[in-house]
């Protein structure tokens, strides 16, 4: 009766002491993923550096949203096992040692440590190669992903042009490589498998070698019969126990070698942020100094050359003072680099001659809207107010509304249904392209900065809402720096840059002669509202009331 309590109490206490770590190494691997991956949203998503690494760097750091994604969760998983198993393994190690000196003497841990260090010294070995093979595993773990998630992107394009089958075998052969680099990993555990299945085995063998020490030195030469056979399936017991241990302990080599794996990929993209944002500290145009901020509120580029991450030339001394009131257009063919100045203008591209200098308050000073502009998640406050969600509850219902009929998207009000509902899906789904960038205009007019960067930022509207858009931009005084092909948005500029794609550029006022083309009938003037008469003639004939306060606009109807 007394054994069969002293059992149970024995029973319950393993169980819970089992679950007890269990639940530790829960916590600790949710704490783990928790402090990596907020410290990689630190060093990774910060201001140029997220752009730099994502265009100019994919080709040695592959996938970095997969790295932080699923790599940490993986680091957290192997180091949560292997602490299970190191924090239970050296308790009985330290008990059954203990245990098997008693009963055979220094010789019974001797052997087992002995053959414990041989083991350890050759899995050290056979690790290193599981670590790499883990590494491009994960790799081509990464581009699989990355494919299917392209696919849900663009799966309208894929459809409308037939290329559902070009996308399988994209998606076939991309899980070819990565099987094979799956399949690399199991053969490389092989070895190390084999290893740790032959010391398992290899622990009941040498419990009858450490049976027979003591018994041959005469330790137990005084014993009845009956009592040795009791010893000997005693020590038996406590050295294959304690190899057992052991042998634990050399599995969490396999743990250990998955868990080198995804740290390695992890250390690498630390190590290529790390010397990204070193790069960055010297370049002005990325923090600006105070020589490259000017106390008056123009964008100048003096005799600035830049080129492409690849080092080919796209701009060759450029020099321009962009001011306000003087709306201006940038065109060129394709790949000429209009686009690009844009982007030394944001601070996203380097200059390797030149200076650039912004105004004062740049930040606040200058927007700029994109083509594909971006859609948060979120309600559609939220969205009005991005990426200033803090400021979303100082935008009122009327507000909202307000913007809204500015931009011609009335119709979202019953769409949405409630202006602080959280939109799960997608707002590229919800909205056509079109309306996507009318949405990027209603942020412009609620935040109303000095300068509005439009990288066709009207390419998908039609032509009323496009010139709607202009005609707002002139009345809440936001001057327009414009990259497009259109020859019809000339006539909402007064400047016209042309790149000719060479290197070389040139700037000309648009005549007046091009105004009338486009329906106009005025002078060109710079530096105010008199070069858009059209505007003038369309903004009288609305009666439109500006508030200055507040990035409200109304209309006094
Ligand atoms: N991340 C990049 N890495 C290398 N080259 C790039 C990169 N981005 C752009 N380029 C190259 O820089 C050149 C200028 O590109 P940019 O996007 O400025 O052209 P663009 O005049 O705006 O063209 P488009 O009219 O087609 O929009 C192109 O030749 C392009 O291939």
């Amino acid at each position: 009766m007394q054994v069969l309590v002293s059992s149970l109490i024995i029973v319950f206490v393993a169980g819970f002491g089992k679950s007890v770590v269990f639940l530790f190494g829960g916590l600790l691997s949710l704490e783990t993923r928790r402090s990596l991956t907020l410290y990689f949203h630190r060093i990774y998503i910060q201001p140029k550096l997220f752009y730099r690494i994502i265009t100019m760097h994919d080709e040695e750091i592959d996938n970095p949203d997969q790295r932080i994604t699923q790599d940490i969760d993986k680091v957290a998983e192997a180091m949560r096992k292997m602490i299970e198993e190191l924090l239970i393994s050296p308790l009985l190690v330290a008990f059954y040692t203990w245990q098997c000196y008693k009963m055979a003497g220094y010789v019974g841990p001797l052997i087992i440590y002995s053959f414990f260090i041989v083991s350890s010294v050759v899995s050290r070995f056979l690790i290193n190669p599981i670590v790499d093979a883990i590494f491009y595993k994960e790799s081509a773990e990464g581009y699989f992903r990355f494919l299917h998630v392209r696919f849900r992107q663009f799966t309208e394009s894929i459809t409308f042009s037939r290329g559902e089958t070009e996308a399988k075998t994209a998606a076939d052969n991309s899980l070819e490589s990565l099987l094979s680099s799956q399949l690399n990993v199991i053969y490389k555990e092989l070895p190390l498998n084999f290893m740790q299945k032959t010391v398992s085995y290899f622990g009941s063998i040498m419990s009858y070698v450490i049976v027979a020490v003591p018994i041959f030195l005469g330790k137990y030469d005084g014993l009845p019969p009956s009592e040795i056979s009791a010893v000997i399936s005693k020590i038996s017991f406590v050295s294959m126990y304690l190899t057992f241990q052991f042998s634990q302990i050399i599995k969490c080599g396999a743990e250990f070698s998955d868990l080198a794996g995804y740290t390695s990929r992890l250390g690498q993209l630390m190590e290529a942020l790390d010397m990204l944002s070193t790069e960055m500290e010297n370049i002005a145009i990325d923090y600006p100094h105070e020589e490259s901020l000017s106390m008056d509120s123009s964008i100048r580029f003096e005799n600035v050359t830049f080129s492409t991450p690849g080092g080919e030339l796209i701009v060759s001394g450029f020099s321009h003072r962009f001011e306000p009131g003087v709306d201006t257009v940038i065109v060129g063919p394709n790949g000429s680099g209009k686009t690009s100045i844009l982007r030394v203008m944001g601070g996203l591209w380097p200059v390797s001659k030149g200076q650039v200098i912004l105004p004062h308050q740049f930040r606040k000073d200058i927007i700029f809207l994109p083509q594909a502009p971006y859609m948060t998640y979120g309600t559609l406050r939220e969205q009005l107010v991005y990426p200033h969600k803090d400021m979303a509850c100082s935008v009122t219902d009327a507000d909202i509304l307000r913007l809204l009929k500015l931009v011609r998207l009335e119709h979202l009000v019953d769409t949405v249904g409630d202006f602080d509902q959280v939109y799960t899906l997608d707002w590229t789904k919800m909205l056509s392209p079109g309306e996507q960038q009318k949405l990027a205009f209603a942020r412009l007019f609620y935040a109303r900065p000095m300068f509005a960067v439009l990288d066709e930022a009207t390419c998908s509207m039609d032509s009323t809402s496009e010139k709607e858009m202009f005609r707002q931009c002139r009345l809440l005084n936001i001057t327009c720096i414009t990259v497009c092909h259109q020859a019809s948005l000339e006539r909402f500029h007064q400047q016209r840059i042309a790149l000719d794609g060479q290197g070389g550029w040139s700037c000309s006022e648009i005549s007046l002669a091009q105004h009338r083309r486009f329906g106009s009938s005025s002078s060109i003037g710079v530096g105010g509202l008199a070069g858009a008469p059209e505007f003038e003639a369309d903004l009288e004939a609305d009666n439109v009331e500006i508030d200055t306060l507040g990035g409200t606009v109304q209309d006094s109807e």
